[in-house]
């Protein structure tokens, strides 16, 4: 058996809010190479020829070409920041006293009191072991021993391609500059070389980890070359000018790699289908009368397909007229197609909402070729966010597939502000908003018809779900104002799927068994649902062993590897496919023909999801789950990882509004050290900001997460002189601390300082970097926010939101509760009449579901009959034993019942923990009562104390 899992083992994508990594990991680019920050180098030898050095052009004798730099600048600006600060070439030597005086009349504008000579007391004379612009040495002779080399900065996480050099030289000379990073590595099918290498040497706007692990990729499928096949695909649309920019190379590629090319090929084996005449006219006519009749007729000529699918003729004349629609469809029926043919027919732009990459990858590889589509995620460069934002200003794109964290991006939404009609927003996994659902997510928390009304002016809303709940369902309608009438629910299991259950003491045994014997072992394609990343690892490995090929997927894998498992999947070279709850979403693989549930689904939602897999193509299908009590244990202990005490959430919020913190200024939690401090977990500290965004009272506005913490190294001008000639770097000497003779700032203090936004600031710093005077550092992701009003009883609000989530957790964990306990009444309970027979139960867990999915809360009487084991005699001695052997730690009784389940904790984590000899000592003891005990424990030993 495998060692108790904890968080870290855990993937699913999103399904928990919790110890459950919600998507894929985000893959880390190689530091890029630095323009003008120097490297100490060993000397020359003195007999070698002096190298040309790359000396600043002066601006007024500049006739070369404005630098990539500025070019790609212009497009990405919306407040023409850039464009004020460097008006100027960036690149001469000037540059810093000519952006320092456009930034100083950007200040002053934001701010008209604001007296730059007055607002600051003089700065404070740097110490002297700061490297103020100390004169680089002589270059050594190359035979001379090598300097010391400073120590290399690791780059930080979020804005890899600010990776500083430490020593304060002057740029290389061009020649012998040593190799700094990877060789640039350009899509074989690039279009254009030249602006791809210009989009590698721009600097990159930091990002925080604000939408997800995301990895990142070139969505917009720049670099590849366009192939006019198909003489009709050249004639037709309006959007023709946006593919023959691309074709010619107008809009600029990004760098290549592995994933970028995948998707890439993605978007060219769409765009090779082409768009007929047919389709065209179908459209117009539909355009003229949306009737049954014409849609089908487009559906036909657009897809091929001679009728709707059940519930989608619905939806669709529901959204083309405007009224906004709820749609509930099991896995497979064709819920795309309800936004798509939609999106043919509306004026405007069709929004998607998607939770993963993934799957937004998918869903744009699968979009028909007439309509011309795009992906916005955080994981992008900003010239690939300027490139798409251009092109759909240009009104060359009709569906755009964005995260819900994009919402948060005043940036993003301004692009829509009063210019850009949306005349729809389809937003996929609907149930993600609800709090209820068994895969709530913080970021579609925001997805409020206020929202998408009042900032997007969004004209229609369809939500799409496979699985909800009623209570889910009134959530939904509620948050983005779908009148009940609109809602269109379709049964939410296929009748072609055979459901069956057994109870297993040898998962793995039973596993291998099942496969070789009737009906699975004559299966071509079979997927084996685990709860855990290592798990997959380690079910797939002994398959193998036993002559059973088969292969693991998790987004604990790299994205390309992923691919790879899933296209060997998709054309049948693979039989097994052994994966957590990762794989499957946006899967369009109609022949799986058996799903088999090695672990327990958190939910029945999930079990419908998972075995929706299967059958797809209505052919008779199987799905079997091998029940075990261990790993039930283990996932309801699980499920306790959200809780927070309420002592912990007061001081929380406590210094969240604290009184450094003024209302209206931009406050900033690094997500690690708070989530540490608090013992709260990264997800349930934004599940709380949002909360006071966006509940009956709104405390705060949520920024976008951002790398707060900056280090300053300069290079030519003094810090002194460079500060009396720019105000930014006034400031942060000001606010400075000196930590290694290097100054060290928190951005937001300064954007306050000078009433401009943490963006501003970063732009200017990467002017001053560009003009060779500074280079810098950041790290520190952190929440981001502007109070907008103090709490009057802190009391009565941390009381509030730990009730919330508190309930949030026994949601989880009744969802939980009722897929075992059906499951439980399969093999123990049913008679076996009614058609169930041996371990087939289709109708009997049919009827179940129903029952399920009726109710308001979604669980049934029989929830309660779990049995978790009342207090154990030994409970209470062994806590006390436990807290006095580690009376170095400060427990509370949380983190003590956490130890004795074997869950992982930011305070608490298991690296260090789970080799306690009483780490995961009770998962079967119910967690409430573990807390009580060790809470009486902790009393009695602080009263002794005092
Ligand atoms: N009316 C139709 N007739 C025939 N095939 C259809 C029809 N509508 C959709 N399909 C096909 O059904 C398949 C599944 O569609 P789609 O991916 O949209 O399902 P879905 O409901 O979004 O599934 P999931 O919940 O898994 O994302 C696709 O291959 C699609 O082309």
């Amino acid at each position: 058996m495998y060692s108790p899992p904890h968080a870290a083992d855990s993937d699913s994508d999103g399904s928990l809010l919790s110890d459950v990594s919600a998507s894929p990991p985000r893959r880390r680019t190689p530091p890029r190479p630095q323009p003008p920050p120097p490297k100490p180098r060993p000397r020359p030898a003195s007999t070698s020829k002096p190298k040309p050095k790359l000396k600043p052009t002066p601006s007024g004798t500049s006739t070369s070409a404005p630098s990539p730099m500025l070019r790609a600048a212009a497009l990405s600006d919306p407040h023409g920041l850039t464009a004020r600060i460097a008006s100027v070439s960036a690149l001469t030597a000037a540059a810093s006293t000519v952006s320092s005086s456009s930034f100083r009349r950007l200040v002053q504008s934001r701010n008209p009191s604001f007296d730059p000579d007055t607002a600051f007391t003089a700065p404070a004379s740097a110490p002297s072991e700061v490297p103020s612009a100390v004169p680089c040495p002589p270059p050594a002779a190359s035979d001379a021993p090598p300097q010391v080399r400073p120590k290399r900065v690791k780059a930080p996480a979020s804005a890899p391609s600010e990776v500083p050099s430490a020593a304060p030289c002057p740029p290389p000379a061009a020649s012998d500059a040593p190799p700094q990073a990877r060789p640039k590595r350009v899509h074989p099918n690039s279009v254009s070389e030249v602006t791809a290498a210009a989009a590698v040497e721009q600097p990159k706007r930091p990002r925080g980890g604000s939408e997800g692990n995301f990895v990142r990729l070139n969505i917009n499928g720049y670099g590849r070359r366009r192939t006019f096949k198909n003489a009709q695909t050249r004639r037709s649309t309006k959007f023709r000018s946006w593919r023959w920019q691309r074709a010619a190379g107008a809009i600029p590629c990004g760098p290549g790699d592995e994933e970028r090319d995948f998707v890439a090929e993605a978007l060219l084996e769409r765009e090779k289908k082409g768009t007929s005449d047919a389709v065209l006219e179908a459209v117009e006519m539909v355009r003229e009368d949306p009737s049954e009749q014409n849609l089908v007729s487009l559906l036909k000529a657009a897809y091929g397909y001679d009728s709707f699918r059940e519930g989608q003729l619905a939806a669709i004349q529901n959204v083309v007229a405007g009224e906004s629609t709820m749609l509930v469809l099991p896995t497979g029926a064709g819920k795309s197609l309800c936004y798509q043919v939609p999106a043919m027919i509306l004026p405007g732009l069709t929004l998607v909402v998607s939770p993963l990459l993934s799957l937004m990858v998918d869903q744009l590889r699968k979009l028909p070729a007439f309509l011309p589509g795009g992906l916005l995620a955080s994981s992008q460069t900003s010239d690939e966010f300027h490139a798409t934002r251009q092109r759909l200003l240009a009104g060359e794109m009709k569906v755009l597939f964005v995260s819900p964290e994009r919402f948060l991006n005043e940036e993003f939404l301004l692009i829509f502000k009063d210019t850009l009609p949306i005349s729809l927003v389809a937003i996929d996994e609907a149930h993600c908003i609800s709090e209820w659902s068994h895969n709530f997510r913080p970021s579609y928390l925001r997805l409020r018809a206020s929202l998408l009304w009042r900032k997007l002016n969004v004209q229609c809303i369809l939500a799409m779900t496979a699985t909800a709940t009623t209570q889910t369902l009134e959530e939904i309608l509620n948050a983005l104002e779908i009148p009940s009438d609109n809602l269109i629910q379709m049964f939410q299991i296929r009748e072609n799927l055979q459901l069956s259950i057994s109870t297993s003491d040898s998962r793995l045994k039973d596993l291998i068994l099942l496969l070789k014997s009737s009906p699975f072992a004559d299966m071509r394609s079979i997927i084996v649902y685990c709860k855990f990343q290592a798990e997959t690892n380690f079910v797939c490995k002994y398959l193998c062993d036993n002559n059973i090929t088969a292969k693991s997927y998790h987004s604990g894998l790299p994205m390309k590897n992923r691919s790879r498992v899933q296209e060997l999947f998709c054309s049948n070279k693979i039989r097994v496919v052994v994966a957590t709850v990762a794989f499957g979403m946006g899967l369009d693989k109609s022949d799986v023909e058996g799903v088999i549930h090695y672990s327990l689904p958190e939910s029945l939602e999930e079990y419908i999801q998972e075995t929706g897999r299967a059958g797809r193509d209505g052919r008779l299908s199987h799905c079997h789950l091998l029940l075990d009590s261990a790993t039930f244990y283990k996932i309801r202990s699980l499920s306790h990882s959200d809780g927070v005490d309420e002592y912990a959430m007061s001081k929380f919020l406590y210094q969240m509004f604290s009184s450094e913190n003024a209302t209206g200024g931009i406050c900033s939690l690094a997500k690690e050290l708070t989530s540490r401090k608090f013992d709260i977990k990264e997800e349930v500290l934004l599940t709380i900001l949002t909360q006071l965004e966006i509940g009956d009272q709104q405390y705060i506005h949520l920024l976008p997460q951002f790398s707060v913490t900056c280090t300053l190294y300069f290079h030519k001008t003094t810090p002194q002189l460079l500060a009396d000639k720019d105000i930014l770097i006034r400031s942060v000497l000001n606010r400075s601390e000196m930590k290694g003779g290097n100054y060290v700032f928190d951005i937001p203090r300064i954007a306050n300082d000078l009433k401009i936004t943490m963006n501003e600031v970063f732009d200017h710093l990467k002017k001053l970097k560009f003009s060779g005077e500074i280079s810098f550092e950041l790290k520190d992701t952190a929440y981001c926010y502007v109070i907008l009003k103090k709490p009057d009883d802190f009391n009565a609000l941390s009381a509030n939101l730990t009730k919330w989530l508190s309930e949030v957790e026994s949601s989880k964990i009744r969802k939980l509760d009722a897929m075992f306990a059906l499951a439980n009444f399969a093999v123990k309970g049913c008679k076996r009449t009614g058609g169930c027979s041996g371990s087939q139960h289709t109708p009997c867990i049919q009827k179940k579901i129903m029952e399920y999915f009726g109710k308001k809360d979604g669980t049934s009487e029989s929830d309660c009959r779990t049995q978790l084991h009342g207090s154990s005699p030994f409970l209470q001695a062994d806590i006390k034993v436990f807290i006095q052997s580690n009376s170095f730690a400060k427990f509370t009784p949380r983190a003590v019942a956490r130890i004795m389940h074997g869950i992982s904790s930011p305070a608490f984590p298991s690296a260090t923990w789970s080799k306690n000899h009483f780490w995961g000592r009770y998962v079967e003891v119910d967690f409430p009562l573990i807390m009580e005990a060790a809470k009486a424990e902790l009393v009695k030993l602080s009263g002794k104390g005092e």
